[in-house]
């Protein structure tokens, strides 16, 4: 796991490095921007320049550090300075003066030779003290940037890319294009969530001596990126000495008529993630053609009564007796009961259950419901899912998927894992873990079926949460990178994601 922080804790991490553990800003911005210059030089062709854009703050006094070193070591430097000179920081300051004996003379941006292919572009222009929309002489300099970029410069971000907001990861307008980004102590929640993360490039993070015991912990309210170790870590090695029994029974609570495939996807990825064993309790009407998409699946038939309601009751409690995990939602036949079903269903069954698909829905008009359960409860909402639990307009809660996820589960005392582009899981605790893998392929019919089921299989084996959640994400999501390589993205669709898990496991069980 790697600990992301917002700018607000990155900056008391900061000042403690200085005011407890003697390591004051000035030492910081020196380690930070030799970093920065070897990350550059690294990028760098041998008779390539070097041009190193500074803004005002300590973000610019990375940069002026960084050229200095470039140019002591023999590269072609031009260095700019977007700002006035009398607005710098005391750190940056110091830098400036410390150029004086190379003779490094910052020059106007309008006066700059254009930088070629093999060239690099340094931006220090802002970092996580960006507050506000670039305007006047920083717009235009990161307009600059990213036109050298588009002329085939590589670009080498100071911390964050210049213009984008490094605690939600939203561009402001205009935003640097990085290829790589060199951030400083710990990752920043900007460069974990999309569009930052794109936007970021190759983003390494790099140890400038800030101990890790200068962070403040915030207890509810940590996010941490989660790493594949982690992941197949949660996947412990099959014992011979075991049987199906010690792998878990999944029940599958899914499908309708024209939506049996739903129900197939979640219960074949429980199998193909480990469950001992899988049954799904549909109506009779489609029970067979459900079964009849694998015959390790067995089939609990409830009596053809349109949507569940309350009368099936009584069914689903016997079906889910004997059972290690409830995945319930793919493609159910939802109706004005299911709400008081799903209820009553959560109220007395002691097992996880994993809420889904329309389950989420029905959920969203009484979550209640939620408080009254008897066993741990996972949503997998996609955000127009979540948009109907919150309440906010999917476009609203997309501006900050991590507060909306955390305040969701720690309300709601849940775990809600969040899909999209780089999915979040929240814990009923506040903590938030930031899914890196998947990809645009997967935005297919099924996908989330899949995960359904993945997270279902983990927990009948054994699996806590939020362990089982971001476990199951992160292999999901995997099974899906892997997936794509064969097929391609335009090619994916959810099958391919339930056999790319088993690449996943055999790459791990390696
Ligand atoms: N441990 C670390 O992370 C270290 C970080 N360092 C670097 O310091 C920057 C943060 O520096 P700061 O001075 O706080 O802010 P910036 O340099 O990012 O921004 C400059 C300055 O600009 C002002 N500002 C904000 N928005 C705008 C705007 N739209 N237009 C104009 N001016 C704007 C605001 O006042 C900012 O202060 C961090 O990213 C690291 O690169 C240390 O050097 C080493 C340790
Ligand atoms: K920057």
């Amino acid at each position: 796991m790697r600990r992301v922080l917002t700018a607000d804790r990155m900056r008391a991490a900061d000042r403690a490095a200085g005011e407890q553990f003697g390591m004051p800003s000035p030492l910081l911005m020196e380690n930070a921007g030799r970093e920065l210059a070897e990350v550059a030089r690294a990028l760098g062709s041998p008779g390539g320049r070097f041009l190193v854009v500074c803004g005002p703050g300590n973000n610019g006094g990375d940069g002026l550090v960084a050229a200095r070193l470039l140019h002591a070591w023999g590269r072609r430097v031009t260095l700019v300075l977007v700002g006035p000179r009398d607005k710098l920081t005391p750190d940056s300051q110091r830098n400036l003066l410390a150029l004086g004996p190379s003779g490094l003379e910052p020059q106007a941006l309008g006066a700059v030779e254009e930088p070629r292919v093999g060239d690099v572009v340094v931006d220090a222009i802002f970092g996580t003290g960006l507050t506000r929309p670039p305007s006047g002489e920083f717009a235009k300099a990161i307009e600059h940037v990213r036109r050298w970029r588009a002329a085939g410069a590589k670009v080498v971000a100071a911390d964050v890319p210049s213009g984008l907001h490094s605690d939600t990861g939203a561009p402001f307008e205009p935003c640097v294009e990085a290829d790589a980004t060199v951030t400083f102590g710990f990752l920043k929640q900007g460069q974990v969530l999309e569009p930052g993360a794109t936007l970021c490039g190759e983003v390494r993070c790099v140890d400038i001596g800030i101990p890790a015991e200068a962070v403040e912990a915030h207890a509810g309210a940590e996010v941490f990126l989660v790493e594949e170790a982690d992941a197949r870590g949660a996947i412990a090695p099959r014992r011979s000495d075991t049987h199906k029994g010690t792998y878990g029974h999944v029940l599958v609570v899914a499908g309708s008529l024209g939506k049996s495939g739903a129900a197939a996807l979640s219960a074949l990825s429980a199998l193909r993630a480990g469950a001992g064993l899988v049954t799904v309790a549909t109506r009779a009407q489609v029970v067979e053609s459900v079964l009849g998409h694998a015959p390790e699946l067995m089939g609990w038939p409830l009596e053809d009564r349109g949507p569940l309601g309350r009368a099936d009751l009584e069914s689903l409690l016997a079906a889910a007796a004997q059972k290690d995990a409830l995945v319930v939602g793919p493609g159910i036949p939802r109706g004005e009961e299911t709400t008081a079903l799903l209820g009553e269903l959560l109220e007395r069954v002691d097992v996880p259950v994993v809420l889904d698909a329309d389950a989420l829905n029905a959920v969203s008009t009484d979550l209640g419901v939620l408080r009254r359960a008897k066993g741990p409860v996972v949503l997998t909402p996609h955000p127009g899912e979540m948009s109907r639990l919150s309440g906010l307009p999917t476009k609203e809660l997309q501006k900050d998927r991590v507060k909306v996820a955390r305040d969701f589960a720690r309300t709601h005392g849940v775990t809600l894992v969040l899909k999209g582009a780089r999915t979040l899981i929240a814990h009923a605790d506040g903590t938030v873990y930031v899914n890196p893998t998947g990809n645009p392929g997967m935005a297919t019919g099924g996908t989330g079926d899949v995960l359904s089921g993945v997270l279902g299989a983990l927990l009948a084996q054994g699996l806590k949460l939020p362990e089982a959640a971001w476990t199951a994400v992160y292999a999901h999501g995997l099974a899906g990178d892997l997936a794509a390589g064969r097929r391609g993205r335009l090619g994916l669709i959810a099958s391919d994601v339930v056999k790319g898990l088993c690449s996943v496991w055999t790459r791990w069980e390696r």
